[in-house]
Parts: structure tokens; sequence; C-alpha cells
């Protein structure tokens, strides 16, 4: 079977191939479930069974097709192959289908979470269809007649509920987008914890917000242009009548049961349009079961810092460019549970612009910071507290178990003893959180903590899970069904007596119920008794019952019933008291994991030397012996990592920042110390601490961060393309308050082109005035400090040492006079005659081209024109050339045999020498 095939079948497009699969159907070798020809398959011999599979299948083309028959769900003809081949699973045939054998394969019902996990995984959309009726009933139609089924359920990687299916550390969000005439409209739900928020873009800023909310499926018209998505998104289209914005606020409104949906804040027809969009998506995915979603919340993306989705990926901030890579995220999480590791998550995705909000989060860690008591109490308490928001939606969706309902009692209390152990210095965030947790477990942690059973509730088992002692009648059924289960054990002793058969043993199985056995050869003795009749007989042992037993089955089955309704109709009391509770429930969830955060923040503080910033208005941005964190943990051993300044504050009353052109050689840590200023910027406003001695930072609005550019062949642009499509967003949207950082612009082309274009560049950013890192293998840029007060030259330091050369990972003020990359071409273990060759060209190159062309080019630009003469002694200012250089020159590899090769060696160390010793 093709890739394509297997591809398409079972799952919505990928952003790549957003368009080309719009309205696609499975395809493959079974026959086409086209809802028009299936009557006419059906008619042409397909069997009852058959005929209702091609219908279901017909009306759900998009997805694997879960067909439930008994105990396995079974998918057949090219879903059993996607399938099969997906899960790792045998796909067989069964019968034939118009001449044809029929492909299947299926999975068991017990273990299908653990299949659609898998499923899921890959981006696929499952179809469950369950039988609706009990196979008894279907027979008494006819002993041809088919079970009745009917899909409950659509399975998604934007809807899904299960614990066993959610990453416990990341929100997968379902995001729906409804383009309006003037902006676009977006919806994003994590539909588990019944969050949901509406927001809207303009077409510029559309992708970065959908990079910040990083979906994991996306509900969008069809037709509609997508900006490229991460991987990972599962693109589901839908008729643009559904994304209509006429009548969307009002519908949505319904939908929450209230008349205006002003009385969720003021929201537009785009954005009502989108969360019309999700919410019937949902109900068309859910059914009955749709998950309850909170009334929709207002998002404001104009009070978070704008980061683009290239930036994003560049920084790594919660997706690694690699699978399984570190993240900034990943780097510094020290939260101790998934509520909080989502909310840091969130946090670093959405740095803030408010000044206060930001100044209330660095409070918060300073106090944890200040009280490793209190600090290490509350992360005790929170360790691995469970999601109490999925735990009550999947109880809400009418999904739920009762382990879910403990979860929650086990929240309550762990949210009532984080409570108690908060720091005594209390800032706003500290207080706020202390009022909510406080008033935890609650009336409804204790009802849940005295009615289930723990130890029952935490396992799988459909009974026994609500505590002795909490309802007479369930207790009483109890007793009946456990004296009686205790009668058939002593009724084993009875028999063995009567019979005389000490290996009569009394059993139970789920076909025959209760049940004597005996070995086969005992079984004439027990047929001698009249209190004995046969039920069946097996190879080596005989099967029989009497009257007492049945009885006594018959009173254990009546009284088991009894429990199990008592039981559920207890648990259904639960449940309802947790979905009321729900608004509570997800403000403690919140002030949990906002506790969390700050506890572990401060952790990471304290654990690494962060320090707190200081965040002003205005452009400063001072930085003392910053470091990158992600750089700095890989290397093990902190203090390997070496510490550097940065400063890019305002220097003159005209109010604009600097920019610093970053020189030095490969290798030498330009792109470390790029990023890291970045993050620092990005961790500072998400209201962590930061890795530095000191740090001062007027909040930056957009962060822009382009460092190698990689080609995106798939959508046509190479890799100089999208550098240039990056760099335009970036010198049209910059404004002074942004900070941008870019490494090595315009090397994807030819020099001078790339030359020119890295100028101009940076000198349009320092007109804007905002603060700006440039790095650049380009040393003739750095004359632009000259002329500019604004503009600085800062370059890492190397040493050479016997024509190697040392990193000293150094910042210092000053531009370098080469990239030294022949030498790292070298250390990386390029053929010696390649390096060899490499230096002879470099030399003559220095030497006579490239010299002149940059005195030229520095003449040449009007900018210049009046000051050509330091651009000149620039240019003659390199190093001056020595006797070893003298003497390379001279040598023509190709011309010499091996010895003279070796001779010429040796004058060249001998040269040498003489030289470093003249130093
Ligand atoms: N401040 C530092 N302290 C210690 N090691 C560092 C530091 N900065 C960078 N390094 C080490 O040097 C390596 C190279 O750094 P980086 O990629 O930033 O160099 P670069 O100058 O951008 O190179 P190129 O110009 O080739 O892209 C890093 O992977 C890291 O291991």
């Amino acid at each position: 079977m093709s890739r394509d095939a297997d591809e398409n079948a079972g799952r919505l497009a990928s952003a790549s191939d957003i368009g080309e699969l719009t309205g696609s159907r499975p395809r493959g070798s079974g026959p086409k479930p086209d809802p028009d020809d299936v009557e006419a398959v059906i008619a042409a011999g397909a069997t009852p069974m058959m005929a209702q599979y091609l219908t279901i299948k017909a009306q759900n083309p998009e997805g694997l097709l879960f067909y439930r028959m008994g105990d396995f769900y079974e998918l057949f003809f090219e879903d059993a192959e996607v399938a099969a081949k997906a899960l790792s699973i045998h796909c067989t045939t069964r019968g034939t289908h118009l001449g044809e054998p029929i492909k299947m394969a299926g999975v068991p019902v017990h273990a299908a979470e653990e299949y659609l996990a898998r499923l899921i995984a890959q981006n696929f959309r499952v179809v469950i269809a369950e039988q609706t009726e009990d196979p008894a009933e279907a027979k008494k139609r006819g002993a041809k007649s088919v079970v009745a089924r009917a899909v409950v359920r659509i399975v998604t990687p934007g809807t899904i509920t299960e614990e066993r299916l959610l990453a416990p550390d990341r929100a997968s969000l379902l995001v729906a987008v409804a383009p309006g005439k003037t902006e676009v409209g977006i919806a994003a739900a994590d539909v588990a914890a019944g969050r949901f928020i509406l927001t809207a873009a303009t077409p510029e800023t559309f992708a970065a917000e959908i990079a910040r909310l990083d979906p994991v499926e996306l509900i969008a018209p069809e037709g509609a242009d997508l900006p490229p998505m991460p991987v990972r998104v599962t693109v589901a289209r839908r008729v643009p009548s559904e994304f209509r914005a006429a009548g969307a606020p009002a519908r949505l409104a319904a939908n929450f049961g209230v008349a205006d949906l002003a009385a969720f804040g003021t929201f537009s027809d785009a954005e009502a349009a989108a969360g019309l969009a999700l919410v019937n998506y949902l109900a068309e995915t859910q059914l009955a079961n749709a998950p309850p979603l909170d009334p929709p919340r207002k998002d404001a993306p104009d009070r978070v810092m704008a980061i683009d989705a290239a930036t994003r990926a560049s920084l790594e901030l919660t997706r690694p460019s690699r699978p399984d890579g570190p993240t900034l995220l990943s780097a510094i999480d020290c939260t101790v549970s998934g509520i909080g590791a989502q909310l840091l998550s969130d946090r670093l995705s959405s740095p803030s612009l408010v000044r206060e909000e930001i100044s209330d989060r660095h409070d918060s860690v300073a106090a944890f910071e200040a009280d490793p008591v209190a600090r290490s109490a509350v992360r005790s308490a929170l360790k691995a507290v469970p999601d109490l928001l999925r735990a009550a939606g999947r109880l809400a969706a009418g999904r739920g178990q009762p382990r879910d309902a403990l979860a929650v009692c086990r929240a309550l209390h762990a949210a009532s003893d984080a409570a108690a152990a908060l720091p005594s210095e209390r800032p706003a965030l500290i207080e706020a959180a202390a009022a909510v947790l406080t008033a935890a477990p609650g009336a409804l942690g204790e009802r849940l903590a005295a009615t289930l059973d723990e130890r029952a509730a935490s396992g799988n088992q459909p009974d026994g899970y609500i505590a002795h002692g909490v309802d007479a009648a369930l207790d009483e059924a109890r007793t009946l069904r456990d004296e009686s289960r205790r009668f058939v054990a002593g009724l084993q002793a009875d028999y063995q007596k009567e019979t005389g058969v000490r290996s009569l043993k009394i059993k139970h199985n789920a076909v025959l119920g209760w049940f004597i056995e005996v070995p086969a050869g005992h079984a004439d003795t027990l047929h001698s008794h009249e209190t004995f009749s046969h039920r069946q007989s097996l190879a080596s042992a005989v099967r029989f019952t009497t009257n007492t037993l049945r009885d006594l089955e018959s009173r254990i089955l009546a009284a088991s019933e009894d429990a199990r309704t008592a039981e559920q109709a207890i648990f259904a009391d639960l449940v309802a008291a947790i979905v009321e509770a729900r608004p509570w429930l997800s403000e403690v969830a919140r002030q949990m994991a906002e506790m969390d955060v700050a506890s572990a923040l401060a952790e990471r503080a304290a654990v690494s030397r962060w320090v707190r910033p200081t965040i002003e208005d205005g452009l400063a941005f001072e930085i003392d012996a910053g470091r990158h964190p992600v750089v700095e943990a890989a290397l093990g051993d902190r203090s390997r990592f070496v510490p550097n300044d940065c400063v890019l504050s305002p220097p003159d009353d005209d109010g604009l920042a600097r920019a610093v052109i970053l020189t030095g050689p490969n290798m030498g840590g330009k792109s470390t110390y790029l990023r890291q200023n970045a993050l620092i910027a990005v961790l500072a406003q998400a209201g962590s601490f930061v890795p530095a001695k000191r740090a001062r930072i007027g909040i930056v609005d957009r962060l822009f961060s382009r460092i190698g550019a990689s080609d995106d062949l798939a959508a046509g642009r190479s890799t100089f393309m999208v550098e240039m499509v990056e760099l335009a967003a970036i010198l049209n949207q910059a404004g002074p308050g942004a900070l941008v950082i870019l490494d090595e612009i315009g090397r994807g082309t030819a020099t001078f082109d790339g030359l020119s274009i890295a100028w101009a560049a940076l000198e349009r950013l320092n007109e804007v005035g905002c603060r700006t890192l440039f790095a650049t293998h380009y040393h003739e840029i750095t004359t632009l400090s000259e002329r500019r007060s604004r503009i600085g030259n800062a370059t890492m330091r190397v040493k050479e040492f016997r024509g190697d050369i040392v990193f000293l990972h150094q910042v210092e003020a000053g531009a370098a006079d080469r990239s030294y990359g022949v030498q790292v071409a070298r250390l990386a273990g390029l053929p010696a005659t390649v390096v060899r060759r490499a230096r002879d060209v470099l030399a003559r190159l220095e030497e006579s081209d490239r010299g002149a062309a940059r005195a030229a080019l520095a003449a040449d630009l009007p900018l210049f024109a009046a000051g050509a003469e330091p651009a000149e002694n620039a240019a003659s200012g390199g190093p001056s050339r020595s006797a070893t250089l003298e003497t390379l020159d001279e040598i023509d590899p190709d011309a010499l045999s091996p010895r003279e090769a070796l001779d010429a060696l040796y004058a060249l160390k001998a040269a040498r020498r003489a030289e470093t010793e003249g130093d």
C-alpha cells in the first residue's frame, strides 16, 4: 500500500498538505464507501453486517472506523491495513465482499485506550461505533438480524479527555479560526479542562498568534489559507458557512444559556463565529457526551510580548527544533505538578507586557526564594497533584470514573496542605492564592473523602468504591452478597462430606456462574445423588449444580445488583456536586498552578543562581554576567559557562536604543550570546528571575530572533528567500520597543549582496532605535560604529596558540578582524590538503580583492562619502603580513613532490617559531 493512501486514510491533513486533502476520503483497495454508491454496493450483495458497516463508514468518511464487535473494535478494508501498520497489529482477511477478501484488524476493547493513544500520537482521527443494543435483543428480530450500532464519538487530538491520551504537562488546545472582513476570529479550547477563550488577530499577526497558542488541532474553513503549522497539528476543514459571522454571537450566547454574549465580555462577530464553529465541532465529534466548556473569556494578545513563529522556533521556547532536543521550558522547569507545568509553558509562550503583572509574579518568586522551608513544603504538598480540572471535565462529560472523583478529592486536600505551607511573607499573588486554597478541601472535599473508598476508587474495580458506612441500603446489600458468598464457601465442605469426594470444588465463571466441579472419575458419585444436577462435562472434569446453589446464586446476584445500583446512585450525586463546583475547582486549580510555578521558579533561581530583574518602562537593556540557561545546563558543570554582559540601553538623549554588532570566529559563541539575551527578556517578562548577576530591562513589546535560516522547500522558498521574507517582516514590524537579534543576515547569497543587505538592514533598525544585536562575519559593517553613536562593536575573544584557536567565549568591546573559519574547519576534521589549499586561497583573497573592495564599498556609500578615510584606515589596519605568510604564499602545493612538501613544512614551522619568539 502506498504511503499516500496510508496517510490519507485515517488522518486529517497535516500542515504541509492542507488543501490537497480537503474533503478527501479514505482510499485503498476495499470498496469505496461513498454515500452515493453504498446502496448500490449493498444491493449488489453485501451481508447485512457489511451493509451496516458501509453505511456508517459512508457517513463518517474522515478517520479510522472502530466498529464494535463483542469484545473487540474491528477495522475493515483499508482502515484495517492502515491501523495494522500504525499499531503494528496483525491484518488478516475474513469472508469476501463483492468477490474480494475483506481485510480486517482488531483491538480488544479493554486495551482500546492504549491503541487510541498511539493513533492520536500519529495524528489519526478515530470514529467509534458502539453496539447500541444487547445482541440478545437483536436475535429476537430474527437469526440474521444485525446488532444496532451507532457512532458515539469521534476521537481527535483536540477533543480527547482521557488521562492516558493527554500529555500531563501540556494543554492540548483545539483552535477554530474564522476569517472575517478585517480580522480573523480565533477560538481556543482546552477541551479536557473546559477552558475556552476567544480572541482575534489581523492577517499580519495571525501566524504569530497561532504559533503562540500552539494547538494540536485546528478547525478552519475549506479553502482558507493557513500559516505554516508546527508539525503535529491536525487540520479539520469545514464548509465556510460554519464560520459565518452573521447571527454567531446570538447562537453562541444561546449555547451558554444567556441571552447576550456581552454577559461574558465584549466579543467581535468574527470571534463569536470562531467560538461557534468550535462548539459545533465539539458537538459533531463528541455527540451526546460533549465535555462542557466554561463560558468564553476574552484573551487580549496586546497584553503579551509579540513573538512570531520563526522567533519562537529559533529560540526553542517550548518546542525543540529537533525531536527530544532541549527547550527553554525543559531546561528550567522544576514544577512538581502537571497543572504547574502547563502554566509555566503558557507563561513562557506569552511573556507579559504589563509591568504590575510582571512585578507581582517576581514578588511571589522572591517570597519563595527567601523562604526555603515554605518553598519545600509547598512543593511537597503540590507534588504530583492530580489535574483536577481534567478529572472534573471527564466527570462532567459522563466519561468519568471513581478515580476521577478521587483525583478531585486528593487535589482539594493537597490545596489545603499547600495553603498551610505558604510563606509568611505574602505579596499579592500569594495572598490571593492563600485566600482560595485555605477554603479547600471545603464541604465538597470532605464529602468526597468520607464517601469514597480510596483503595477501591484508585483501582479500576467496577464496584466497592463507595466506603462502608455511607449508605445503609448499600451496606445491607453488600452484607447479603458477602454472606451468601461465605455460605457458598461453607457449602463446599458440606457437599464434600455428603459425597465423600474431597476434590469437590465450588467455582465461578462468567458463563456458568457458580457450579460444583469434580474430576471426571468422581462424576458417577454425584450422578447417583439426587441433589446434584449435571451442567457440563469437560475432558477431565464434570460440573454440577444444586437447588441450594442456584438459590444462593440468585441471592448473590440480586444483592450485587442492588449494591451496584446503590453505588451508582451515590456516585451520580458526587458527580453532580463536582460539576456544580467547577468554577470553584478551576479557581483552586489556577491558584495551585500559580503557587507551583512561583515556587518552582524560586527553586530554579536558588539552585542556578538567578536574580530578580528590574523591569521598567523605556528601552533599557543592561545585563551583567548573563548566561544561556539551556547551554549552561547542557555543559553540565556550570562553571564552564562564561557569563557575558550586554548593554543596549539608549546612550543619548534622543531616547533611542543601541545596536551592537558582534563579530568573532565561528564557534566563538555568538549565537549563544544573542539567544541568551533574548531568553533573558522572555524569562523576565514571563515572571521569572533570570540567569545573570544583574538585569535591567525596559519592557520588550516585540521580540525578533533570526538565527540561521532553513529552506522551506514545501512552500517553494529557498534558504535565502526564507531569510529575506523573515527580514522583511522584521523591518516592517519592529518598532522602538522591540528587541531584535539577527545572526548572519545575508549569508545565503553572494558576498557583496549579502553584505549590502546586512548593512542596510542594520542602518534601518538603528534608525528605528530598537534594541538590536547583530552578529555577522561581514567585518566591513563594523565601520558603521564610527559614524553612529548608537552602534557599538563587540567581539568574541579568542586566543591563537600554535596555529590553533582557543575559544574564550568572552564578549569584549571591539571588532574582530577575521572569522578563523579555516581554523575551525580544520578542527572539524577537513582533510589537511583542503585546509592547506583554503589557507592559500584565503591569503590571496585577503591580500587583493577583499581589502580593496571593502575600501571601495565604504567610500561609495553615501553615508560615508565624506568620511572615506576611516574606512580605508580600517581596511589597511589589518594584520601585517608575516614571514610565515610570505613563505606560504610562495608555495605552490600542486607543484611540490612529497619530499619538497615536507621541507616546505619545516621551513614554515621554523619561520613561525622565529615570529612567535620575536613576539
Ligand atoms: N559563554 C559560553 N561559555 C561556554 N561555552 C560557550 C559559550 N558560548 C558558546 N559556548 C560553546 O560554544 C559552542 C558554539 O557556540 P555558538 O554556536 O554560539 O558559536 P557561533 O559563534 O554562533 O558559531 P557560528 O558562527 O559558527 O555559528 C556552543 O555550542 C557552546 O558549547
